[in-house]
C-alpha cells in the first residue's frame, strides 16, 4: 500500500523511495537498509511487487527491516543464503557531493556495510538535509568496537586528537549494544581528512566496523521540495 495520498503529496523521502523502487527488476535480490527512509523504500517495493507481480527476494540489514519486509509480504532470505546481491538500498546520516557517506546512527553498521559492499549496486536515499561539505560536519563518526577493546581504541584515538565517548542507551543508564553485540564510540576528528580517518579505522585492531562508507556508492537520490536529484558515478 502506498504511504501517500492525493491529499498529501509525497515527502522528499517518499519521492526518493519511489524512484529507487522503480529500478528494481524482476528476479532481483534486493538488500534492505535500516531507518525511516529505508522503511519507505520497503513500502514502495512491496507496493510494486503486489501491483506488478514482481518476483523478487529481499535480504535485510537489521531485525526491524526484516520484520517490516515480512509484514509487507516480501520474500525474505537470510544473509547466509546469499551468493550475490543485485542491489542494496539504504539511507544515510551525511552525504558529500563526491558520494562519501556517514551511516550508523542506528546500531546495524556491520550488516549495512556488508550488504552495501557486496551489492552489485548500492543506492542511497536521502533528503537534502543530509548533504554536507565534509563527513563529520553534523554528526560524530560511529565506531563499532569489540567490547573488550573499547578503552584501548578510545586511548588510541585520543592520541590522534579525536574526542568522543561510548554511546549510551536511550535511557542513558547503560551502554548501547549494537545488533552484533559490540559497543559504539561516537567520535569527532578535528585534524584528519575523511580518507585518513577511513584508512586508519579500517585497519585498527579492535574496531569491528565504522560509519564512513567511502567509494562504494553507485548513486545517491536526493529528495527536496523541488523534486529528486541524482548523483551518480
Ligand atoms: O545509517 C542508518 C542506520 O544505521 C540510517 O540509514 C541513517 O541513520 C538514516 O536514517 P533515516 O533514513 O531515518 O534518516
Amino acid at each position: 500500500m502506498s504511504t501517500h495520498t492525493e491529499a498529501s503529496p509525497p515527502s522528499p523521502k517518499q519521492q526518493v523511495a519511489i524512484k529507487a523502487a522503480e529500478i528494481v527488476d524482476n528476479g532481483m535480490i534486493v538488500g534492505l537498509g535500516t531507518g525511516s527512509t529505508a522503511n519507505l523504500f520497503i513500502d514502495e517495493l512491496a507496493r510494486r511487487q503486489h501491483e506488478q507481480q514482481l518476483e523478487i527476494q529481499v535480504v535485510a540489514s537489521s531485525v526491524i527491516s526484516r520484520v517490516k519486509a515480512q509484514q509487507a509480504g516480501l520474500q525474505v532470505i537470510s544473509i547466509e543464503h546469499l551468493s550475490h546481491l543485485d542491489m542494496y538500498v539504504d539511507g544515510a546520516d551525511e552525504v558529500t557531493t563526491d558520494m562519501q557517506l556517514l551511516k550508523g546512527r542506528g546500531q546495524d553498521l556491520v550488516c549495512e556495510k556488508l550488504l552495501a559492499s557486496h551489492a552489485t549496486a548500492f543506492y542511497v536515499l536521502v533528503d537534502d538535509s543530509k548533504m554536507v561539505s565534509r563527513i563529520g560536519e553534523k554528526n560524530a563518526i560511529p565506531i563499532e568496537v569489540m567490547p573488550s577493546a573499547a578503552q584501548l581504541v578510545l586511548n588510541r584515538l585520543a592520541k590522534l586528537q579525536a574526542k568522543g565517548s561510548l554511546r549510551l542507551n536511550a535511557a542513558g543508564d547503560n551502554v548501547a549494544y549494537s545488533a552484533a553485540g559490540n559497543l559504539i564510540l561516537d567520535m569527532q576528528f578535528t585534524d584528519l581528512e575523511t580518507a585518513q580517518i577511513n584508512a586508519l579505522l579500517t585497519v585498527m585492531p579492535g574496531v569491528v566496523e565504522h560509519g564512513i562508507f567511502a567509494d562504494i556508492v553507485k548513486a545517491v537520490f536526493i529528495g527536496s521540495s523541488d523534486g529528486v536529484k541524482l548523483l551518480q558515478r
